[in-house]
């Protein structure tokens, strides 16, 4: 066999220096027929000539090993070449087998050269630096291009070669092993930098602080909860990036939420930044230091260095006087007439459909926490009402809304009659039924009982003399409410005498209507310059939302809404959404050109899509931008400046894929705390679930539920009292701890410091906060009020904020999630102990919530149901009886008012509620017996008397005036034979 053509025996004993050229020349029958052919590999190139010319092609380009072939006239060599295989035919016969051996081998040599400095490279790569997700597919790539070109040669390559193809192997495709190769980043980095880690902070950080501090992906999220040091993380991820020279210090931008927020974080990070000066001498810059900004302060720099010098508008420094401002341009705008005025008396009340409502719970508590007041100033039970009541206001018709009527129809209705209105000066009254065209009713009422009433109703006006006119709930879904109403009135004679327009304009400014409301058009207007809505956005908002009074408010809000900008532009001034809008015109229009290389956002789960926006348009004209944002789902409760939670919960869906980290260990509060608190915040499950530790541990609960009530024998509430006994006890067991006293609103406040007034000393120790205002603060003790129900309680019903709500970025559907996560906040403040004051007869539904789980500490018997029981309503779900003082009368009213308005009478034994049904009363207290019978006739109380014939039982009624006046009288009271109460004492 003829060897090939092997060049000089030098370059074959060196090769690792120069490697042997090798050669395959023609065969026999293609030398004589002048054919060229021939195969040469010269370093890393294979030259093929052939009849067609010659070719080239790099080792690179093969994709497995030449394979030999010999024939009978002549041998072949075949190369796959990408994936095409080439064959070269005619080469000299019987190549020598030691040559082909070889030219495989400087083939695989080649191979495994190239695998193994690639492999080098990877790995030093991902030693380097954090695996960013940016960085994977281009990796990928290339490993996918090695690794399967170094798998097919895998029988040649030498035991390094095949180690490195082995770890590329292990590692590829870097999309599924990210994680891995990460945490061992993160491992690595950890050891390198303990000492760092140990100092960097005023306590050594966490293992999952340090994690979360090594992250550098293009994008990061640190999920956190209260007090795990979230502030602390962003202080050393600072540092760490300066002593690992990823960035100068002016090549990070920190942003926090507020002005404070922002002066606390540079205060601690100047500190931390001298501290490690001296720590580790050298390693961190003297001459500069990284910037702490607000959003606002970062789009004033951004405008200002791009040329744009504008004054900030007083609206945005002073928010009431963009309020003033507002209700004069609304005042002026309802001097338009008919049209602006019919618009907003059409706003300003939430509709509701008593149809829509799943449970009767739902409607009580809408309808205690939303007042429909009609132009007339009277307080009725239900919208459709409200509208017939503006109706009547608006015709001129004079009228009253549930007068009394003839006392005697209590013996058919069963209790007394007000019908729901009466044309002053008339027998005429007004019954509006809630019936649709098959008298079906509410959910919860019972048509047939219902259509009885009716009935009875009509019959009741027959035979006393007096004209019923109907209008039904029918009517106002199809729209014809107003017409039947006219028809009516016509048909009985009533003329109507319409006010005039400015009358109207004048008595909605008495009623404060006009100012009260700007503030929601305010908010409004707020909304949807965070939210960057156009016209056809807001409506598109309002439909989505399903918003029933969009006709009237959209066109005042475009009215309001256009002023305003043009208020500004015409004085050249910005407001605090300009700012931003502004800053991201600068940065995309390259007027500013940003050279941050990281973003580090605090309290992310506020951030506003305004904000995101800047963020995204910065990070877009970056090379290699870093964003890292800190937050905690649980504490997003800025949704009415922006907040838009949806940005954290979906960040990756939302902003892209990041890397995340979890810091779950909490140092401000105990484990108690810190169940109580997470439960109740994981109710909604579109919360993140999370797992928190306590570095401090209690074996009782530090959570307590304290009655409003001084003593177990006081009968009225005191929330002040009672607060100022709880700080009382809190100096005697500790006096040097801090105290706080959180309220939902600043009036909840406003009466408590009242309330201290008188105890100056306790009060001037005291720390106030609202819910809000306590963010990222904290206190060893904590006092929580203002867990009432009703309209300004915790949480409430209210709709006034309807549209605003609307045009707000989106909220989960858990009922009252935002002031769920509120409720998390405040609880999340104390060190020590926690303490929520309410009123056992009216709290707040979380405070009932918190109360079933068995985790907190109840500090009075008065929120046990046998208690709470003697004073519940009996008509509404929710209410409770409530003691009020009237004329020197004591008597009881439900908390649910205006939805619900019952009444009870005092016991005049006792003073207890005194419950009634079966023409009786029976006082509810535990040991009082005192019975009341009632007349038949008229509901007014029996009184035993002494006649000639013996006791009987006469109305108390005898002695009133003309038809008021009640002669009943009999031995034996009906109600005398039921038990009314059961006892529940
Ligand atoms: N690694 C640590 N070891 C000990 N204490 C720590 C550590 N990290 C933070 N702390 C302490 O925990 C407390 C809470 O920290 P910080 O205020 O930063 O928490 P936060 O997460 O911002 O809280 P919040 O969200 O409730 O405002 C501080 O007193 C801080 O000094």
């Amino acid at each position: 066999m003829k060897a090939a053509h092997s060049e000089s025996k030098a370059a074959k004993s060196d090769q690792m220096i120069v490697p042997e050229r090798l050669h395959f020349s023609a065969g026999f029958w293609f030398a004589l027929l002048g054919r060229p052919v021939g195969v040469t590999l010269d370093e890393d190139r294979i030259q093929i000539t052939a009849r067609s010319g010659v070719s080239a092609f790099k080792l690179v380009q093969l994709s497995a090993t030449p394979e030999h072939e010999s024939g009978l006239l002549w041998d072949t060599l075949v190369f796959q070449v990408g994936d095409q295989t080439l064959r070269v035919r005619g080469l000299r016969q019987g190549c020598d087998a030691a040559t082909i051996q070889r030219f495989r081998e400087r083939c695989s040599a080649w191979v495994g050269e190239q695998a193994s400095s690639f492999k080098a490279e990877i790995s030093s790569i991902l030693m380097g630096a954090y695996l960013r997700d940016s960085h994977i597919e281009h990796l990928d790539a290339q490993i996918n291009v090695m690794v399967s070109r170094s798998r097919r040669f895998y029988g040649g390559l030498s035991r390094d070669s095949r180690k490195a193809h082995e770890w590329l192997e292990d590692v590829y495709p870097l999309s599924a092993h990210k994680s891995r190769l990460r945490e061992a980043f993160v491992k690595r980095k950890t050891q390198e930098h303990a000492a760092f880690f140990r100092s960097a902070e005023s306590n050594p950080l966490t293992e999952e602080q340090t994690r979360a501090v090594i992250l550098d992906d293009d994008r990061n999220l640190v999920l956190a909860a209260a007090g795990t040091g979230k502030t602390s993380v962003i202080v050393a991820k600072t540092l760490y990036m300066i002593l690992e020279g990823m960035a100068r210090p002016e090549e990070i931008l920190v942003l926090a939420y507020s002005r404070k927020a922002r002066e606390e974080l540079q205060e601690r990070l100047n500190h931390r930044l001298q501290v490690m000066q001296e720590v580790m001498p050298g390693r961190f810059p003297n001459d500069s230091r990284p910037q702490v900004s607000t959003f606002h302060s970062i789009g004033l720099k951004i405008m200002a260095q791009s040329g744009y010098i504008a004054k900030v508008s007083q609206f945005a420094e002073y928010p009431s006087s963009r309020k003033r401002w507002l209700t004069k341009q609304l005042d002026e705008y309802l001097h338009g007439g008919a049209e602006p005025i019919t618009q907003f008396i059409g706003a300003i009340h939430p509709v509701c459909d008593p149809f829509e409502f799943e449970s009767q719970r739902e409607y009580e508590r809408f309808h205690r926490d939303n007042v429909y007041e009609t132009l007339n100033g009277d307080k009725v039970r239900s919208y459709q009402e409200l509208l017939i009541g503006n109706w009547f206001y608006i015709q001129g018709i004079e009228h009253t809304y549930e007068p009394n009527y003839d006392r005697t129809a209590f013996s058919s209705l069963g209790y007394l009659y007000r019908p729901d209105f009466h044309i002053n000066g008339t027998l005429i009254y007004l019954e509006h039924f809630g019936i649709d065209r098959k008298d079906n009713t509410r959910r919860d009422i019972d048509a047939v009982a219902y259509n009885d009433g009716i009935r009875k109703k009509r019959e009741i006006h027959r035979a006393n003399g007096t004209t019923l006119l109907e209008t039904y709930h029918y009517e106002w879904c199809e729209g014809m409410l107003y017409a039947s109403l006219e028809a009516r009135l016509q048909e009985v004679g009533v003329v109507s005498d319409p006010r005039s327009w400015s009358e109207i304009h004048h008595r909605l400014n008495e009623l404060n209507r006009v100012s009260q409301y700007a503030e929601v058009f305010d908010h409004a207007i707020s909304a949807v310059r965070l939210e960057r809505l156009s016209h056809d956005g807001i409506m598109n908002r309002f439909k989505q939302a399903k918003y029933a009074n969009a006709e009237y408010f959209y066109p005042i809000l475009i009215h309001l809404l256009d002023a305003y900008i043009k208020a500004l532009k015409d004085t050249g001034e910005i407001d605090f959404e300009d700012m931003i809008i502004h800053a991201i015109d600068a940065v995309e229009e390259v007027r500013f050109e940003p050279t941050w290389k990281y973003i580090l956002v605090d309290e992310f789960q506020d951030i506003s899509q305004l904000r995101m926006d800047l963020l995204n348009t910065i990070m877009g004209k970056v090379s290699l931008p870093s964003l890292y944002c800190v937050g905690d789902d649980w504490q997003s409760i800025y949704r009415f400046s922006g907040g838009k939670l949806e940005l954290t919960t979906r960040f990756e869906q939302l902003i892209g894929t990041a890397s995340k980290a979890t810091i779950q260990k909490t140092f401000r509060y105990n484990n108690s705390i810190a169940k109580v608190a997470g439960d109740f915040v994981m109710k909604n499950p579109e919360q993140y679930k999370k797992l928190i530790t306590t570095a401090d541990m209690a074996d009782s609960p530090q959570v307590y539920v304290v009655d409003t009530r001084l003593s177990e024998v006081a009968h009225e509430t005191d929330e002040g009292a009672k607060i100022r006994a709880i700080v009382e006890t809190i100096r005697r067991n500790d006096p040097d701890g801090s105290i706080a006293v959180l309220g939902r609103y600043n009036f909840v406040l406003d009466n408590i410091r009242a309330a201290l007034a008188c105890s100056p000393e306790l009060g001037r120790e005291l720390i106030y906060w609202t819910f809000h205002g306590s963010k990222g603060l904290e206190a060893d003790y904590c006092i929580l009020a203002g867990f009432r129900q009703g309209r300004f309680g915790f949480p409430s019903e209210n709709r006034t904020e309807e549209p605003v709500e609307a045009l707000l970025p989106s909220l989960d559907g858990f009922s009252y999630s935002e002031e769920r996560r509120l409720m998390y906040v405040a609880l999340t403040r104390a060190r020590k102990k926690s303490y929520i004051v309410t009123d056992p007869l009216a709290p707040s539904v979380f405070v009932e919530e918190l109360m079933v789980g068995g985790d907190v500490d109840i500090r009075s018997p008065r929120f046990h149901e046998a208690y709470r029981a003697s004073y519940k309503c009996p008509d509404c779900i929710d209410g409770y009886l409530v003691k009020r003082y009237k004329y020197g009368k004591t008597y009881y009213t439900c908390n649910g008012y205006p939805g619900c308005r019952t009444k009870a009478k005092a016991c005049g034994e006792c003073d207890g509620v005194m419950a009634e049904a079966n023409l009786q009363r029976q006082c509810r207290s535990k040991d009082c017996t005192h019975i009341e019978y009632l007349c038949p006739q008229c509901a007014r109380p029996l009184r035993l008397q002494r006649g000639s014939f013996g006791e009987f039982w006469g109305c108390s009624g005898f002695g009133a005036r003309g038809n008021e006046r009640c002669t009943y009288k009999t031995k034996k009271p009906a109600g005398s034979s039921a038990q009314v109460f059961q006892g529940l004492d």
